[in-house]
């Protein structure tokens, strides 16, 4: 899958909500009311990166989880960064 321009990625974002453009990367950090909450939409979010065989970068502190989408192979942001995102916010949402 091909890297996106710069032209791509801005209207790409628009798609998205709560992620931040830095690093040829896209972030965001959701935070839930417990540990339990919050590792059940990685569960869920796991399977769905398996299923699309793309998978995030992402940290977990108890009730927070930070996630940064890339495509380590193309050496930046692809469709699938961005169909994962939106994906990870209809979850979250
Ligand atoms: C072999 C396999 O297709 C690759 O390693 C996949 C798996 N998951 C991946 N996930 C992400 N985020 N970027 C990749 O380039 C990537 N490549």
């Amino acid at each position: 899958m091909s890297k996106l321009s710069e032209n791509q990625i801005k209207e790409q974002l628009k798609h998205i909500e709560d992620w931040e453009y830095s690093d040829n990367a896209i972030h965001t950090t959701i935070e839930f009311s417990d540990f339990k909450d919050c590792f059940t939409v990685m569960t869920r979010i796991a399977f769905e990166a398996e299923n699309l065989n793309h998978h995030p970068d992402w940290s977990n502190v108890y009730n927070k989880l930070s996630i940064s989408l890339s495509s380590h192979e193309a050496g930046g942001l692809t469709e699938k960064d961005f169909q994962l995102a939106q994906i990870i916010d209809g979850i979250v949402s």
